[in-house]
């Protein structure tokens, strides 16, 4: 089952407009031609719309950060599916490690999320990933198996295969320490046997499922080789067109 990675970039809380519009100038320039991989972006909400115009024609996708999982109402400072889509977004990150943390984002939020995002026809990426304590405490398996049944709940089979997963592991984003390609290969693969459990093989032989946690140019091609590893939520390397296409570069020549 071949599965078409897909990099994205997470940037965070970072860059104005004409900041965004700079980058992804410079990411569209170094990024064609690079067919085999699918490339996203996801600038802060205020950035959405000008990017999706920015980037109308590429075959670049635009995902956004966060949603409520309301289609609108009185949630003062949200932002709905219903405004992701009209903003022109394909992807929506939900659950990552640092709105849990920061934000109180529980897993049955995630999946409230997660359906909401799909009742637009958005798609999209959600992260678990344990923290440095609870990998070693051992209960690393317990905790990402538990974030991914509950973000994953009461969705189909076609709805699972089309999403992606982003195992990120919380010791790993931002520290400069990255997962081993072994480590990363062996987590991803045991959240594939999840899916696998409780959607069957055929989503699970289809679902991509990212690695995220300080990649870069050097380290991506390595992970990317692994066999269930289909790609990259990357963060700090996505704020320079540079290492963001050089990554973009690393896993093209590895495919
Ligand atoms: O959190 C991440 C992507 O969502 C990873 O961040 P870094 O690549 O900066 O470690």
């Amino acid at each position: 089952m071949s599965r078409r990675p897909i990099i994205a970039g997470n940037w965070k809380m970072h860059k104005t407009i004409a900041e965004a519009l700079a980058l992804v100038q410079e990411i569209k320039e170094a990024a064609a031609g690079c067919d085999g991989v699918e490339v996203a972006v996801c600038p802060p909400f205020t950035a959405l719309a000008p990017v999706v115009e920015a980037l109308r024609g590429t075959d670049i996708a635009v995902g956004a950060q966060n949603v409520h999982w309301e289609d609108k109402g009185a949630y003062t400072g949200e932002i709905s599916p219903v405004m992701l889509r009209d903003a022109g977004c394909r992807y929506v990150i939900i659950g990552h490690s640092e709105r849990r943390q920061y934000f109180g984002e529980t897993d049955e939020n995630v999946n409230r999320k997660v359906k909401a995002v799909f009742a637009q026809g958005l798609t999209p990426i959600m992260c678990v990933g344990e923290t440095l304590a609870e990998r070693e405490a051992g209960v690393t398996e317990k905790v990402v198996r538990t974030q991914t049944e509950a973000g994953l709940a009461a969705l189909t089979g076609e709805q699972v295969a089309g999403m992606v997963i982003a195992y990120e592991p919380v010791w790993a984003i931002g520290t400069g320490k990255t997962a081993s390609d072994e480590d990363a290969q062996q987590v991803i693969s045991f959240i594939r046997g999840i899916v696998a459990g409780l959607y069957g093989d055929s989503a699970a032989g289809r679902v991509r499922i990212q690695y995220g946690g300080s990649v870069k140019p050097e380290n991506a091609a390595g992970l990317m080789a692994k066999p269930d590893i289909d790609g990259a939520l990357v963060g700090g390397a996505s704020l320079e067109a540079a290492s963001f296409t050089g990554i973009i570069r690393a896993v093209v020549s590895s495919e």
